[in-house]
């Protein structure tokens, strides 16, 4: 007998584009929701950014969080039930989108992302991330009904969030080779769909390498795109596999463990390029990753990330054992494997 099925939830409104935060209101009253929703964000995306969101939202209250917690989560939830909000928007960077995205979950509505920076697929995506204590939870929740990013608002967030969005899509090659690695020896389950559509995103971002400058608003456009192509890639395989593979797990670990972790893209690249060395060795693909993380002005060393050597080893040394999610680096790399890859790689 036949026994498979599938439950792709997707965005059903994603605009992009020069402005598009004036039609945020429209693009929710397409779909149907009824009702007031409460608005989540941050101080400075509000200063930014609020007043033209409030304005297209009637008698809708605001909530700002300053840190992502999940408390936090659980002030967002208790906001919306005295509010009787019945949707979240969430305007801001990852912080306030991924704590709407858990709140929505929890009171079993629906929310709304409007990113005013390209730093993370998690704009898009159904994967909430919050620090708890030295540890990081990836949650799963549902991803956003719309997302409305605009080009001229991320466009004038710090760089270094945008190179940040571009390096986490880049680290989407050694992501779904992981995936394939496991699929191949763990029999976990997989989609050719999901990994085509991932690996295409990693492709053509890199192709469009030249349009992603500083001060250039297309920079912008090309990310936004791909983050929302890889949250796809996310929603199709029903995990963040097509798009977290080794290099997730070491940039998990530095968040653990380093004095002063940098940004989440940023570290995944790096990890990219040392696990693309574990898979394809010295004569393999790694020089194109870290040529690729150079191109856009992303972080390749340690020393870019403002991390010290020996933490980089002690991440890639214990990376394997922050989730169960098997991937190039098996039980471990030990200590002078890791070194060797480190090093050869330019990394330290
Ligand atoms: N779901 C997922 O897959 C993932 C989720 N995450 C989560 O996302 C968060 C990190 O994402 P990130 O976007 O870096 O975090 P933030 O939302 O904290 O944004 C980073 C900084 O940029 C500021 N900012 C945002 N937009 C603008 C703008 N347009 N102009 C100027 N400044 C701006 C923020 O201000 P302010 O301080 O006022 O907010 C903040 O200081 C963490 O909470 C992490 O756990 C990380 C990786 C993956
Ligand atoms: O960051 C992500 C994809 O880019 C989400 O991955 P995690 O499932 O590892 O949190
Ligand atoms: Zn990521």
């Amino acid at each position: 007998m036949f026994a498979k099925s599938t439950w792709i939830k997707l965005p059903r409104n994603v605009l992009v584009g020069h402005g598009v935060l004036d039609d945020v209101g429209t693009a929710v009253a397409e779909l149907s929701l009824g009702g007031t929703p409460l608005l989540v964000t941050s101080p400075t995306p509000d200063d930014l950014a609020g007043d033209r969101l409030r304005a297209q939202f009637d008698g809708a209250e605001t909530v700002t969080v300053d840190t992502a917690s999940f408390a936090a989560v659980g002030e967002i939830v208790e906001a919306a039930e005295a509010a009787g909000a019945t949707f979240l928007v969430a305007l801001g960077g990852g912080k306030p989108i991924d704590l709407a995205k858990m709140a929505a979950d929890e009171l079993g509505v629906g929310f709304v992302s409007v990113p005013t920076a390209a730093s993370h697929d998690g704009i898009v995506s159904g994967r909430s991330s919050i620090p708890e204590g030295d540890t990081r939870h990836s949650v799963a929740a549902d991803p956003p009904l719309a997302v409305i990013a605009d080009t001229e608002i991320m466009a004038n967030a710090p760089w270094a969030l945008t190179t940040a969005g571009c390096a986490d899509i880049i680290s989407n090659y050694t992501a779904v080779k992981d995936w394939r690695l496991a699929r191949r020896l763990k029999n976990v389950e997989y989609s050719e769909y999901a990994a085509a559509l991932s690996e295409m995103t990693a492709e053509m971002l890199v192709d469009n390498a030249d349009s992603i400058k500083r001060g250039l608003e297309e920079s912008s456009w090309v990310v936004s795109k791909a983050l929302v192509s890889s949250g796809v890639a996310m929603s199709i395989a029903g995990s963040s596999r097509p798009a977290s593979g080794a290099e997730h797990l070491f940039s998990h670990q530095l968040d653990r463990i380093a004095e002063s972790p940098a940004l989440h893209g940023h570290q995944v690249g790096v990890g990219s390029i040392m696990t693309e060395f574990l898979h394809s060795g010295a004569q393999g693909q790694w020089r194109s990753i870290r040529n690729a993380l150079e191109a856009i002005d992303a972080p390749t060393t340690a020393a870019d990330l403002g991390i010290d050597d020996e933490t980089v080893i002690e991440a890639l040394t214990t990376a394997h054992t922050i989730r169960d999610r098997y991937t190039i680096l098996g039980d471990g790399v030990n200590e002078e494997a890791a070194v060797e890859v480190a090093t050869f790689t330019g990394v330290i």
